[in-house]
């Protein structure tokens, strides 16, 4: 069964990682989907021509998350090539890993900017765009497990996952009368560019991995079902839920 038959998605960050695992499974279930990304303009091609291999159509738009009149041009673009904006998977991100006495003002500043100023200018295009057309729509936020717990090296970077995680929670209040559902998805460690230095620690690695009851580190693809889920009419009566995608590695206590 396809879930998203007929649906225009837009995803940030869609060149790499969690963003092309949902582009391409929203792809896979039906939809035209429509990828914005900051630099990786292969990758971002490539995207495009898997959506498009599975028969659907596809489009890439380069821009800064963190600069509002980017939410606007991607929006404006999708609408332009596909009609409209059923979707709005709100991905793109950066972790740049830090230690906190020392962080720089130029990394807490550009992490706040991307994952959480960015996050909020796109949401806010999408849901403009879904109120003038009146017809409902759904909104998926790619927050974090560190939404909930903390991180030694992110003190810059879990206070935006925090902040999309609430985003949602107030974003699902603000549009429910126009039918505009709001969630987030909230990833444990998943193996992509993100991490892959992080990673590299091997003793890190494993500590991660020892963490997780279904025994391994996520995979970009383990995403694209929950997000598919949350952004069709499966979950039409689910707004404001934030569902953990992480092995079960938060509740691992003891
Ligand atoms: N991997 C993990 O363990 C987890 C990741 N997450 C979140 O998932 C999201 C995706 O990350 P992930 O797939 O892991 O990482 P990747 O590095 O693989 O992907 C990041 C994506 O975001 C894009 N991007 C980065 N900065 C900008 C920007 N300023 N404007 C537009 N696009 C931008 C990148 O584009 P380009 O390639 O062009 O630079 C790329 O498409 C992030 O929000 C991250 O916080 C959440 C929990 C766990
Ligand atoms: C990038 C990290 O490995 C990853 O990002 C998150 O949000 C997770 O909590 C992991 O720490």
């Amino acid at each position: 069964m396809k879930l998203l038959e007929g649906k225009t998605v837009l995803v940030t960050g869609g060149s790499t990682g969690i963003g092309r695992a949902a582009a391409i499974g929203a792809a896979r279930h039906g939809a035209n989907v429509a990828i914005n990304y900051a630099s990786s303009d292969d990758k971002a091609a490539s995207c495009v021509a898997e959506i498009e291999a599975l028969g659907q159509r596809g489009l890439a738009v380069k821009g800064d998350v963190a600069l509002p009149e980017t939410a606007t041009d991607f929006v404006s673009k999708a609408v332009a090539a596909f009609g409209r904006v059923d979707v709005m998977v709100s991905n793109a991100g950066i972790c740049p890993f830090h230690a906190f006495l020392d962080m720089p003002v130029e990394t807490v500043d550009r992490t706040f900017r991307v994952n959480l100023h960015g996050a909020y200018y796109m949401v806010q295009a999408a849901a403009n765009q879904m109120v003038k057309q009146g017809e409902g729509g759904a909104i998926v936020a790619v927050s974090s497990i560190s939404a909930l717990v903390g991180g030694e090296y992110q003190t810059h970077y879990t206070p935006t996952k925090a902040g999309l995680h609430s985003l949602m929670q107030s974003a699902a209040i603000a549009l429910g009368k126009h039918g505009i559902r709001c969630n987030s998805v909230l990833p444990g460690t998943i193996l992509t560019e993100i991490n892959k230095d992080d990673l590299a620690d091997q003793d890190k690695r494993d500590r991660m991995t020892a963490r997780i009851p279904l025994g391994r580190l996520g995979e970009s693809e383990d995403l694209a079902g929950p997000i598919v889920f949350l952004a069709s009419d499966m979950a039409a009566y689910v707004t404001g839920a934030a569902l953990l995608v992480d092995g079960g590695a938060f509740v691992n206590l003891q």
